[in-house]
């Protein structure tokens, strides 16, 4: 199979790299040339516009783009759409919000899949979990690509209809939230507890046979590993959000109760801010209903 990437960051360099690796052809796009420059090193064809990416690809073109969510989605879709045609196929495979692909998925002149795409740069190695929406047709026409993105083919599924796979893996990062928060705390208590512990060792123990063994849970030994067990210089600031955040509003608009996965989002807007109102106006609060005692700035 030939299959044209659009986005050759550190997603869609994996991507190049696994489908080149099965044996299929690869054309690939980026605005930056050293991305193209590097993909073509790897044995892809370069395009240096996307029109020039279509040309290349002839008839029934299949498509991969792992641009950024958002307006680079919809800008890339913009100067495909004129190239295509109902035999071809193109997957989204970034972050984008569930509604964005349903509404991408009605206007675009292919077929769309919708692709939830989990395992971060450590999947250039071991292949990624991919969450599929879209049209039967083409999610089988994709197979041979999903096969070689994937861990394999059981690392892929079609979850449903359009916008599915986005949605299956929103909730997949609120969960990734709330299991970061629950390590987080424990890891927290055991620092600052009663007990001199080397944290490697814990998560190591932890990693080798315990209930709550996991890939994040090696992260984390991982971590204490590279920084030290007391982090060293580390940020308490935790960047991102947007996945929870959506998380969030769906379970609102869905009524569903995910009280974790809030307070996880909650931790994360926290950290960002080391002044915050709602605890100085608690400080004085306190002295308004019981004359206890105001902390000052300079104390
Ligand atoms: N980094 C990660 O662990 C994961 C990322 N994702 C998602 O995958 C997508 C890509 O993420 P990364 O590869 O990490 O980002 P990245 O920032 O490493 O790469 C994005 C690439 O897209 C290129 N690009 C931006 N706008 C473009 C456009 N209009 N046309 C062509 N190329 C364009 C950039 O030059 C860059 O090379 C995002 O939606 C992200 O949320 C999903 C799962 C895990
Ligand atoms: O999808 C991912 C992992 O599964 C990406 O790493 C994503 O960027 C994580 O979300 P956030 O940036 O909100 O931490």
């Amino acid at each position: 199979m030939q299959l044209g990437v659009i986005g050759l960051g550190r997603m869609g360099r994996i991507v190049v790299d696994r489908v080149l690796d099965a044996g299929h052809d690869v054309v690939a796009f980026d605005l930056s040339e050293e991305a193209v420059a590097a993909a073509a090193d790897a044995g892809a064809e370069p395009a240096d516009s996307v029109a020039d990416l279509a040309d290349r690809l002839g008839d029934d073109k299949r498509i991969w783009l792992m641009v950024p969510a958002g307006d680079a989605v919809d800008a890339t879709l913009d100067d495909l759409d004129p190239h295509l045609d109902e035999n071809d196929v193109v997957v989204d495979g970034g972050n984008s919000h569930f509604e964005a692909s349903v509404r991408r998925a009605e206007a675009c002149s292919a077929a769309y899949l919708d692709c939830g795409t989990s395992g971060g740069p450590a999947g250039a190695e071991l292949g990624f979990s991919l969450m599929i929406g879209g049209p039967q047709w083409a999610y089988d026409e994709m197979t041979p690509v999903f096969d070689a993105v994937a861990t394999g083919p059981a690392g892929h599924d079609r979850m449903g209809e359009a916008g599915s796979g986005h949605y299956v893996k929103m909730v997949h990062n609120g969960v990734e939230y709330a299991l970061m928060q629950a390590y987080g705390e424990g890891f927290e208590l055991l620092a600052e507890g009663r007990y001199d512990l080397d944290l490697e060792a814990v998560a190591r123990t932890w990693n080798n046979g315990a209930v709550i063994r996991s890939w994040l849970l090696e992260l984390c030994e991982e971590a204490f590993r590279e920084e030290g067990t007391d982090l060293g210089d580390v940020d308490d600031h935790i960047s991102g959000g947007s996945t929870g955040t959506w998380t969030v509003q769906e379970a609102l608009e869905q009524e569903v109760p995910v009280p974790l996965i809030y307070q996880s989002l909650a931790e994360r807007f926290g950290s960002r801010a080391d002044d915050r109102f709602s605890r100085r106006l608690a400080n004085r609060l306190r002295y308004g209903f019981g004359r206890h005692e105001v902390v000052r700035k300079d104390e």
